[in-house]
């Protein structure tokens, strides 16, 4: 579907000057490259009946070229022990960027890396949750997606995934599927997911 130009229109970090004005272009880019390709070949547009699917596709296409692997670093503020302990952060936002970290290393040397997005100690569950979305909806769409959270103890882990009741992490922002099945037998309905013994027979 795309040519092999295709990675003019991902998302080139180390010369943009604001992450929504480089997001726009990249967007803009993409639906032109996806006009150009439709139009050669032709009256696509045509083959395709539903729109609903053919809206599912360029969505999901877009999610791909942002990159199927994307990996996201989150680093959480001191806690009270290491604060108490007269410990300092050792790491710090790089500030032109969003997704550039600055690692600050025993010779004072600093050390620089980039990942598509780093959350800092003041990034909330719902920041995070925000970057994952996109990648939770295509499993609506029957893609396979993985999240996973990787780090050393104490760093923030289960924090990320599960959160706390009051402050909910990526795992329960999530969709949540309801399903259930019917059997409408001599006029009664019954829930067939749902215990007999404790469900009320419905009419
Ligand atoms: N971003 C954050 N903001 C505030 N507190 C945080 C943050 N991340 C982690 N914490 C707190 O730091 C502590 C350790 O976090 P958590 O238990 O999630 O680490 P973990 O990586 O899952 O550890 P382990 O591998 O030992 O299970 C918890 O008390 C958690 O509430």
């Amino acid at each position: 579907m795309f040519p092999q130009n295709c990675k003019d229109v991902v998302p080139n970090h180390d010369s943009k000057p604001s992450p929504t004005t480089d997001a726009v272009k990249t967007l803009e880019n993409i639906t032109t490259q996806l006009d150009s390709d439709v139009s050669d070949k032709g009256g696509y547009w045509k083959e395709v009946p539903d729109e609903l699917s053919e809206q599912k596709r360029l969505y999901n296409e877009v999610i791909e070229l942002k990159g199927n692997i994307r990996v996201f670093c989150r680093f959480r503020p001191l806690n009270q022990t290491e604060i108490s302990s007269g410990s300092g952060s050792v790491v710090g936002l790089e500030s032109s960027l969003d997704s550039g970290l600055q690692v600050i290393c025993s010779d004072s040397s600093k050390k620089q890396f980039k990942f598509d997005h780093v959350f800092g100690p003041e990034g909330n569950q719902e920041a995070v949750f925000a970057q994952t979305k996109p990648i939770v909806s295509s499993v609506l769409d029957g893609y396979n997606v993985c999240i996973f959270a990787y780090g050393q103890t104490g760093t923030g882990k289960t924090f990320t995934m599960e959160g706390t009741p009051k402050n909910r992490g990526v795992n329960f922002r999530r969709y949540e599927l309801c399903v259930s099945m019917l059997e409408v037998n001599n006029e009664k309905t019954r829930d067939i997911l749902v215990d007999n013994t404790n469900q009320p027979t419905k009419k």
